[in-house]
């Protein structure tokens, strides 16, 4: 069975459709990434999953529980994290650990998920006075307190520098190794292709492709770009004309080739038979930010 079935997932506030027929299927111990622009839907689609929203249609089903209609059957299973905003300001981390566990028959050892969060020392901390890495590591406890079979992460590494977002992707891989399935939201392109099986990508309320951020990198064809500055007059129709070449753009002094097979051999082959010396010569492989941009005609940020 899988743990997240979402099937045509409609949202609308007001006039304004945020999810727009949304389906995809998590299955057990996958990190499953949901990344889109902002604004793309896909807090309101996890709110949806997790019963904070009624969706307009379509159905979402958590090992087979309506999150609505069966409330406290998710709650058991599903762990969610807090906006930063819901806490009190005043309350310690030990108290809060404390008040969430009672929620739940059987809860994890909090002191011992503060532990393995890597704030052992913190319970007696308020949480107003935490750093915004170590207040993420709270709300990344508190989902995690019930139990759950399936946490729901949603921008967890928003606003953190970036050693503490590594070390926050290591605390995910090491989340899902203990056997919880993981939903992670995210905008950020390289945090999902690090960590995500399998992904979503969502733009304007709608999935529009489901796959491994290598099978989405795949979809390209092994497209390459290849860039450099000519350091004399290049008529960049001869570049344009041969097989390997998909397209070439101009930025200023800069000529952008992108396309496949032996590209970089093609282009400087062109480039010494017409005596132009490359400047600045660079060769990159396509990544998840071009097939998103192949998917959507847009970028992601
Ligand atoms: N409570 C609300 N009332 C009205 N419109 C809303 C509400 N919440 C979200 N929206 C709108 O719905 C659309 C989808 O928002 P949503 O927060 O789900 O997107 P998102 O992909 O999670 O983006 P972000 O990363 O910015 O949170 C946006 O256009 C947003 O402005």
């Amino acid at each position: 069975m899988a743990v997240i079935e979402v099937v045509d997932l409609v949202k609308r506030y007001g006039s304004k459709v945020a999810v727009d027929g949304v389906s995809f299927s998590v299955d057990e111990g996958e990190i499953f990434g949901i990344l889109g622009p902002n604004g793309a839907g896909k807090t309101t689609t996890v709110e949806c999953v997790e019963g904070l929203r009624a969706p307009d249609s379509g159905s979402v089903r958590v090992f087979g529980f309506d999150p609505r209609a069966d409330r406290d059957e998710v709650r058991r299973v599903l762990g969610a994290q807090l906006q930063e905003s819901e806490l009190p300001e005043r309350i310690r981390v030990g108290e809060v650990m404390e008040l969430f566990a009672s929620f739940y028959p059987q809860p994890a050892d909090w002191r011992e998920l503060l532990e393995l969060l890597g704030i052992p020392d913190r319970a007696k901390t308020e949480y107003r006075a935490l750093s915004g890495g170590q207040k993420q590591r709270v709300s990344i406890a508190l989902a995690l307190v019930g139990r759950p079979r399936v946490a729901v992460l949603d921008e967890l590494t928003t606003g953190l520098d970036p050693q503490a977002r590594r070390d926050t992707w290591d605390l995910v891989e090491g989340v899902r190794d203990a056997g919880v399935t993981v939903v992670l939201v995210t905008h950020f392109m390289e945090e999902a292709e690090r960590l995500c099986d399998r992904l979503a990508l969502i733009d304007a309320g709608k999935v529009v492709a489901v796959d491994s951020p290598a099978g989405l990198v795949a979809r390209l064809g092994g497209e390459q770009t290849v860039r450099f500055r000519p350091t004399s007059a290049l008529d960049t129709a001869l570049l344009s004309a041969l097989p390997e070449v998909t397209a070439v753009s101009q930025h200023g002094p800069q000529v952008v080739v992108t396309g496949t097979g032996n590209l970089l051999h093609a282009v400087t082959s062109v480039l010494a038979r017409n005596h132009v010396v490359a400047a600045d010569l660079r060769i990159e492989q396509a990544g998840l930010d071009d097939a998103f941009i192949r998917l959507t005609g847009r970028e992601l940020t």
